[in-house]
């Protein structure tokens, strides 16, 4: 026999092994196999062969070959998203065709109790110098693939190496690890007492966490008082599952509509795997469950974005993954449903939930007070201390955390202390990495696996942070963007291309129309993160204008920034010198929000440029308030509305006598609507619509003389009783504000 064949025959028994400990522990576990692709893929078949596994999920952009013997289903990483709602007892992923930070974090969620995740990688000590496709995604102008650093790739090698739980293979090396479970030892930590798996189905296979969770989400519609209820969980709780256990109880007692929301219908699977148990002549449809054929009582699920947008009835609201929906839209949930439920993920493998429960807990405890809150914390699906939940984490920072602030609110700002930190320096000194991306996901809620790898290897990516003491308090990831060849800018502003990167003056030269947008440089300020204790201190203020110092003596052009756009974020870069200068035409799907491209110009160029493009914007936005923007919060209106120029909107001596003619008299609305769309636009440039209506007023101003709504989608959308509410509130507001334009100097 071929020393090829002796070794294979070895790796085998091993990962047999390890496979059975995984079963009898009720654990999951890594193997690495790295060497040749060939190799690596040779052996991943064999494996699949010799522990017996049907449908296999492989992701990779690249089959290498079909298997006739064992169905193995093919998917490219970057689509491993859709698999979230299935389960596996075997999971390849091919490093070969592209190491995706976050396919490997979600995609392992979905690992059975029991099962194994085969990562094919290069050998060892070649794996950081392999040019990894799925690097193609954080490319930039003039960065060629190739020439990108791979830091990410060199800390997930380490942290791999590490692990001792990994099974490590190498082809030159043979066995790195867990050598001892080829004699058929254990691993240490890795055996627990063997229970049996949650069965899918009623009450008494539920853990008392569950139980609890289930009860109390009764209670949000049984009880008397409105108490929202907040569920949290490290991932493989069973939280999705006892959502759908207590919708099914509430149904069965007596509810007709509980709408069911979450970013992801896959993740809610479970729950609706849970209703079909408890109603076996239910009928699954595409987005809901009905308990019988006719209809009757149903869940549904409507996308978060669908439930802003028409607010549905429901006798329940439950929020899923609550943590990877924005906070402005939780908050509108919560105002506009009496009984919900937010149940999210906290250590998720996506590893957006840790900022959910500092951020979006502030506003309950301001809006309601009485909320309640259940933790789960034993895993159902695999047993505790989990080898690939433990190393998983590790390797992606998803526990990372930064320092518990701190002197409380007390900071000495002539101590702050401001570092401009390096790539390398970041890979090298773990604490500081820690504390920095524990910052980012603290304070952001789609920070994921793949902006560590932004973090480490983004090309001309900065980062700057200031300390209180040994304290992180404020970062920022700044990347340099702009100064491109001329060719390349005509190209852009013709439409005809759109390199990766240098998003500001793209979107400025081929949808703004400022072609020289391109040929400037800026910095643009990617993410800013305040410790969540410490907001509202002037610590952001006071990072930007050091960066803004930076910039100066860098000779750059301008500082930009693009984020989604909400009142607060609006009002903070305002507040630092930025100046608006374009509204993304569609809201992204995932925050429910409009990108807002802002600048604060530097040279001289900038500051005309800077100039122009804000008075464009302003210009177009009026226009578009009645078009594409016709859905944008009353409240981001007034905010937007409240920098414009007031002298365009001035009133003649035929528009005061509109006015006179509709406050006073019969004159009807429709036939002087444009006046009082000027009357209401001066107003709001004077920020006088908040001072001088009620809030229903000034909503309904915002909405149906500025974005033209129709009457009845302002009475649904502010709840009012029909078309005369609306129109006392309207005439109402017309009048206190015609009486206050006619008060001397009221109006500048
Ligand atoms: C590109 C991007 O990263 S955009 C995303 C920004 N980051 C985040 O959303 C993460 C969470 N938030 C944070 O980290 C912080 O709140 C930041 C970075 C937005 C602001 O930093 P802070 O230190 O809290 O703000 P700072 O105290 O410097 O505020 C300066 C001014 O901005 C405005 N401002 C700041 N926060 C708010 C707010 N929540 N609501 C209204 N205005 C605000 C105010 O005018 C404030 O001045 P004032 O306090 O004198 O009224």
């Amino acid at each position: 026999m071929s020393k090829d064949v002796l070794n294979n025959a070895r790796y085998l028994a091993a990962i047999v092994a390890l496979q059975l400990q995984a079963e009898n522990a009720r654990h999951r576990h890594l193997v690495v196999l790295s060497g040749s692709r060939k190799w690596a893929v040779e052996l991943a078949y064999e494996v699949i062969a010799r522990l017996g596994v049907m449908q296999t999920l492989w992701l990779t952009d690249e089959p290498q070959c079909s298997t006739p013997e064992w169905e193995v289903e093919y998917s490219p990483a970057k689509k491993a998203i859709r698999h979230l709602g299935s389960e596996r007892s075997l999971i390849v992923m091919d490093a070969y065709a592209g190491f995706h930070p976050d396919a490997f974090g979600a995609i392992s969620g979905t690992l059975k109790a029991g099962g194994v995740f085969v990562l094919l990688t290069p050998e060892i000590d070649q794996w950081a110098d392999y040019d990894d496709p799925d690097y193609e995604r954080i490319t930039s102008l003039p960065f060629a693939r190739a020439s990108l650093t791979r830091r990410f790739i060199s800390h997930i090698n380490d942290s791999i190496s590490a692990a001792q739980s990994v099974l490590r293979i190498s082809e030159q090396r043979g066995l790195c690890h867990l050598q001892n479970s080829l004699e058929g030892s254990i691993p240490s930590g890795a055996m627990t007492a063997s229970e049996p798996l949650q069965s899918k189905g009623g009450d008494s296979s539920l853990t008392p966490d569950q139980q609890q969770a289930v009860e109390a989400i009764c209670r949000v519609v049984t009880g008397h008082r409105r108490r929202p209820l907040v569920i949290t969980s490290d991932r493989g709780r069973g939280k999705s599952a006892a959502l759908g256990l207590a919708a099914a109880k509430l149904i069965k007692r007596g509810l007709s509509r509980i709408v069911l929301t979450a970013p992801l219908i896959a993740s809610v699977e479970s729950a609706f795997a849970m209703l079909e148990v408890q109603f076996p002549q239910g009928v699954r449809t595409g987005l809901g469950f009905s308990t019988q054929s006719g209809g009757d009582c149903e869940v549904i699920f409507i996308p978060p974005d669908e439930l802003i947008s028409a607010t549905p009835d429901a006798e329940l609201l439950l929020v899923d993954e609550a943590a990877a929906i924005p906070t402005p839209m939780l908050e509108t949930l919560l105002v506009r449903y009496s009984r919900v439920v937010f149940a999210s993920t906290i250590h998720g493998y996506e590893g957006t939930g840790r900022g959910f429960a500092v951020r979006f807990t502030k506003t309950l405890d301001q809006q309601t007070p009485q909320w309640r809150s259940v933790h789960l914390s034993s895993p159902i699906r695999w047993a505790e201390n989990d080898p690939l939940e433990a190393c998983v984490f590790d390797a992606l920072l998803l526990n990372a955390s930064p320092n518990e602030p701190i002197v409380s609110r007390q900071i000495d700002f002539t101590k702050l202390k401001t570092c401009w930190l390096d790539q390398d320096e970041l890979l090298h000194n773990q604490t500081l990495l820690k504390q920095v991306f524990g910052l980012l996901v603290l304070a952001h809620y789609r920070t994921s696996p793949d902006d560590l790898r932004m973090l480490l290897d983004g090309p001309s990516l900065r980062v700057v942070a200031q300390f209180a003491g040994s304290d992180l308090v404020v970062v920022a990831l700044l990347v340099r963007e702009g100064g491109l060849e001329r060719e390349l800018g005509d190209a852009i502003w013709q439409g005809r291309r759109r390199p990766r990167g240098h998003l500001i003056p793209q979107v400025l030269s081929s949808m703004g129309g400022f072609h020289e947008a391109t040929d400037l440089t800026g910095e643009r300020v990617m993410r800013i993160a305040v410790h969540p204790s410490l907001h509202q201190l002037g610590l952001g203020a006071a990072l930007i204008e050091e960066i803004s110092r930076q910039g100066e003596h860098d000779g750059v052009d301008y500082i930009g920034s693009s984020f989604g756009a909400t009142v607060e974020l609006i009002s903070f870069w305002q507040h630092v010198g930025f100046s608006p200068l374009r509204l993304g035409l569609q809201r992204e799907a995932a925050s429910g929000t409009h990108s807002l491209v802002v600048m604060r110009p530097i040279s001289a160029s900038a500051i005309a440029l800077c100039k122009e493009a804000e008075q464009r914007f302003y210009d177009q936005f009026y226009f578009d308030l009645s078009g594409t923007f016709n859905s944008l919060s009353v409240d981001m209106v007034l905010r937007l509305l409240g920098s414009l120029e007031a002298e365009k909107w001035l009133l003649d001596k035929r528009d005061i006598a509109d006015l006179v003619a509709f406050t006073e008299h019969f004159r009807v609305y429709e036939s002087c609507s444009h006046v009082v769309a000027k009357l209401v636009i001066l107003a709001a440039t004077n920020n006088m619509l908040d001072s001088e209506c009620t809030k229903p007023e000034a909503a309904v101003l915002i909405r149906r003389v500025v974005q033209k709504q129709t009457v009845s989608a302002v009475v649904s959308a502010l709840h009012l009783a029909g078309k005369k509410e609306l129109e006392q509130l309207l005439r109402s507001a017309v009048c206190k504000l015609f009486l206050r334009y006619q008060q001397p100097l009221s109006f500048s």
